[in-house]
C-alpha cells in the first residue's frame, strides 16, 4: 500500500524510512498491541527531525573518511590555554578568549569533540541472545541503559503462573521511555541470570545493584486490552507521604505531594495505586514550559477514602474505646454514649451562628476529601467577568479589615453586597445603601426558597445575604468581595459563582497579642457587636465597638483558625497569615491582581459554564 509522506519542503525524505513505512502493514498482524504500536512507529518514520538526523548521519558516514580530527584532547588543550592566558586580561583580545572558554557550551562543545575523535560511543552493546525461550515460547530480550535513575517499573509475583510479572510501567519512568516494557510481562532473566524462583523483592535488589547495560528476557503479554489511560488533573485534597503508607507496593515508585498540589493522573488502571505526574506549583497554572514530575504512584481516590475511613474509625476508637461489660464480657458499642460536646467557652454574640449554631456544621462532614478533578481557567477581560474573593476565618481574625483594605485599593472596581434586614429602617439609613430592607414575613419566605446564601437572626429581626446580590455584582462588573460564614460555601461554591476563596488565618497567639495590642484591635464579640459580618466597614459608623480585643478571645481566635484550616482546608484557594497587617493586605492585593491575569485551576465544570 502506498505510503505518502507529509511534504517537508527542505528536507529530503530518507529512502530506508521511506521502505520501512511502506512495510507496516505487513508487520500489522504480528503485533499484540496493532493500534497504537503502528500509529507511534507511524508517526516516528514521518516525524521530521528523524528525517534531518539520518541525513545528517549519512552526510557524515560519506566524509568520515577524510575528515580525521587533528586531536582527541581538545577539552584539557583549552584548559592549558586558559590557564595560560588567563593574567593577560589587559588584552581585549585575551579577554573574549578567556570569555568564550568559560562560557558552558562552548566547553560542551570540546567535550563531543573529544568522545566522537575518541569514538567513544555509549552504549556497547553484546550480542542480542536468541529470541525465542528453550520450550518454543515466544520471548523478548529487551535492552536497557540505567544510570542513576530507578528503571521505573514495579514487579509482582503472579500466584496462579508463579512468575514475576511487571505490575506497572511508571509513565514518562526509563522503561516507560523505551516503549518496551508492558504490564504484564513476565520476568525470566536479568542480564542472563535466571530469576525463576527468586522473591520479587530479590530481583528488585538485582536491578537496583546493576548499572550501564540491562538485559531482560521477558515473555511478552499477549493481552491487547492495556486498559484506559486518563490524563486527568486533579487538585489533591490530602497530603501523601509515601515514606508513611505501609501498603503501598513500591516505595520508591510512590510521589509525595501536599494538599492543593495538582497531579496529571496519567493512569487510573490499577483500582487501588494510579500512576500520576505532579504539576510544577499549584499556585500557578502551568505555562507552556512547564516540567512536570516523573510519574509515580498515588492513591487511587477508592483507597484513600478506605485508609481513611479506617483512620477515623481507629481515632473515634481511641476517644470512646468500647466498653468491656464485666458481666457479659462483651464488648457495647461506643455509639450507646453519646460523648459529651464541648461548649465553647465563651460564647459569641456574632450573628452568624446562624441557625444551626456553632463554627462546624454537618457540611462535609461525611465527605472524605480525596482528589477534586480540575481544569485550567483563564480569565477573560473583555467579558469582565470576575471571580468573586471570599474571606473566610474566625470571627475576629481580621477578614473585614482586609476586605476594606482592598475595596479602598480600588473603589470602583470591588464592591461588597448589600445585606437584607427585617429590622425597621433608621432614619439615617437609605434602603440599598447601608441595607436591603423586607419585611419579616418576606425575607422568611425567601430564606425558605433559598434565596439566601447565609442568613440569621440577632434581637428578634433576620438578617441575610442574597444569592441575587452576588450575582448582581458580578454581572455589572466588580469583583464581589465576601466574608461569609463557612456554612455559605456549599451556596457559594458553585460553578456559576467560581468564587476564590481565600482563608485569613490566625498568627500564633504570641503574634496576634504583638499585633492586635499594637493596633488596639477591636473586640468582636460583646452587646454592641454588629449583627453582620457582612459589610462590616459600613456598619462600623452606625454600631459601636466598645472594647479591645482580650487574650482570652485571641486565644479562641487562634484554636478556632486551627480547627477551621483543619476540617476546610481542602476548599481554600488560598491562605493568608494575617500577622502583620500591612503585609497580609499586601498579599491580598498581589493575589487579586494575579487572579485577573493568570489561568487557575478550578473544578471540572466551572472554566465554561
Ligand atoms: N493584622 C492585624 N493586626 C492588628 N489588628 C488587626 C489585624 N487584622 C485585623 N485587626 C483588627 O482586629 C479587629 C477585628 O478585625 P475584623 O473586624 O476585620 O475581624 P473579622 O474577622 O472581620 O471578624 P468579625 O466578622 O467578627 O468582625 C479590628 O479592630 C481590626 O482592625
Amino acid at each position: 500500500m502506498p505510503v505518502n509522506l507529509p511534504l517537508y519542503p527542505h528536507v529530503k525524505i530518507d529512502t530506508d524510512a521511506q521502505k520501512l513505512l511502506v512495510a507496516l502493514p505487513t508487520l500489522e498482524s504480528r503485533l499484540p498491541n496493532k493500534e497504537p504500536e503502528i500509529h507511534y512507529l507511524r508517526r516516528f518514520l514521518r516525524n521530521r527531525n528523524l528525517h534531518l538526523v539520518l541525513r545528517i548521519y549519512r552526510q557524515f558516514k560519506a566524509q568520515a573518511g577524510s575528515r580525521k580530527p587533528a586531536a582527541d584532547f581538545a577539552v584539557s588543550q583549552a584548559a592549558d590555554v586558559y590557564c595560560e592566558i588567563r593574567y593577560r586580561i589587559e588584552d581585549a583580545e585575551v579577554r573574549e578568549l578567556l570569555g568564550l572558554l568559560s562560557k558552558p557550551h562552548v566547553q560542551a562543545l570540546l567535550f563531543c569533540h573529544d568522545k566522537v575523535a575518541c569514538e567513544d560511543y555509549e552504549p556497547r552493546f553484546d550480542p542480542v541472545p536468541p529470541g525465542t525461550g528453550e520450550d518454543g515460547t515466544i520471548v523478548k530480550i529487551v535492552r536497557l541503559i540505567k544510570n542513576n535513575e530507578p528503571l521505573g517499573a514495579t514487579i509482582y509475583l503472579n500466584e496462579h503462573t508463579g512468575c514475576v510479572e511487571i505490575a506497572r510501567v511508571l509513565h514518562g519512568g526509563a522503561a516507560h521511555r523505551s516503549g518496551l516494557l508492558a504490564a504484564g510481562d513476565e520476568v525470566h532473566e536479568i542480564n542472563g541470570e535466571s530469576v525463576k524462583g527468586l522473591e520479587p523483592d530479590r530481583i528488585v535488589e538485582m536491578l537496583s545493584e546493576v548499572s550501564g547495560s540491562v538485559t531482560l528476557k521477558l515473555v511478552p503479554c499477549m493481552k491487547t486490552n492495556v486498559g484506559r489511560k486518563t490524563k486527568l488533573k486533579m487538585r489533591c485534597l490530602f497530603t501523601f507521604d509515601p515514606d508513611t503508607d505501609e501498603h503501598i507496593p513500591c516505595r520508591e515508585a510512590g510521589l509525595a505531594f501536599k494538599m492543593g498540589d495538582i497531579l496529571e493522573i496519567v493512569s487510573d488502571e490499577d483500582p487501588t495505586w494510579w500512576q500520576a505526574q505532579r504539576f510544577p506549583s499549584s499556585e500557578t497554572a502551568p505555562g507552556p514550559g512547564a516540567v512536570m514530575s516523573p510519574a509515580g504512584l498515588v492513591p487511587s481516590r477508592h483507597y484513600q477514602e478506605s485508609v481513611e475511613v479506617m483512620r477515623r474509625v481507629k481515632l473515634r476508637e481511641a476517644k470512646h474505646p468500647p466498653l468491656v461489660c464485666p458481666f457479659f464480657l462483651g464488648s457495647i458499642s461506643p455509639c450507646r454514649y453519646s460523648p459529651k460536646i464541648p461548649r465553647q467557652k465563651r460564647l459569641r454574640k456574632t450573628m452568624y451562628h446562624i441557625v444551626q449554631s456553632g463554627v462546624f456544621s454537618e457540611y462535609d462532614t461525611d465527605e472524605i476529601p480525596t482528589y477534586e478533578e480540575v481544569e485550567l481557567y483563564r480569565p477573560i477581560h473583555p467579558l469582565k467577568i470576575f471571580r468573586p474573593i471570599i474571606f473566610i476565618g474566625p470571627p475576629g481574625v481580621g477578614r473585614n479589615e482586609l476586605k476594606r483594605r482592598l475595596k479602598a485599593s480600588n473603589p470602583q472596581h470591588f464592591e461588597e453586597v448589600v445585606p437584607y434586614t427585617s429590622r425597621e429602617k433608621r432614619p439615617h439609613e437609605e434602603d440599598g445603601k447601608e441595607y436591603n430592607f423586607l419585611s419579616r414575613e418576606e425575607m422568611e419566605s425567601q430564606i425558605i426558597s433559598q434565596k439566601f446564601v447565609e442568613y440569621g437572626e440577632y434581637k428578634n429581626n433576620l438578617y441575610g445575604t442574597s444569592l441575587d446580590s452576588i450575582k448582581s455584582v458580578i454581572q455589572r462588573g466588580k469583583v464581589c468581595l465576601l466574608a461569609p460564614h463557612t456554612q455559605a460555601l456549599k451556596f457559594i461554591r458553585t460553578p456559576e459563582l467560581r468564587p476564590y476563596i481565600i482563608f485569613i488565618k490566625s498568627p500564633s497567639l504570641d503574634r496576634m497579642k504583638v499585633t492586635r495590642t499594637e493596633r488596639r484591635a477591636r473586640s468582636t464579640s460583646g452587646d454592641a457587636t454588629p449583627p453582620l459580618s457582612v459589610s462590616e466597614g459600613r456598619q462600623m459608623s452606625f454600631e459601636r465597638r466598645d472594647s479591645n480585643l482580650q487574650a482570652e478571645e485571641m486565644r479562641d481566635i487562634v484554636e478556632m483558625s486551627s480547627k477551621m484550616e483543619d476540617r476546610y482546608r481542602h476548599l481554600f484557594d488560598s491562605v493568608i497569615i494575617n500577622d502583620d497587617l500591612e503585609t497580609a493586605a499586601t498579599e491580598l492585593l498581589g493575589l487579586a491582581a494575579r487572579l485577573e491575569r493568570e489561568p487557575q485551576w478550578v473544578p471540572v465544570g466551572w472554566a465554561y459554564s
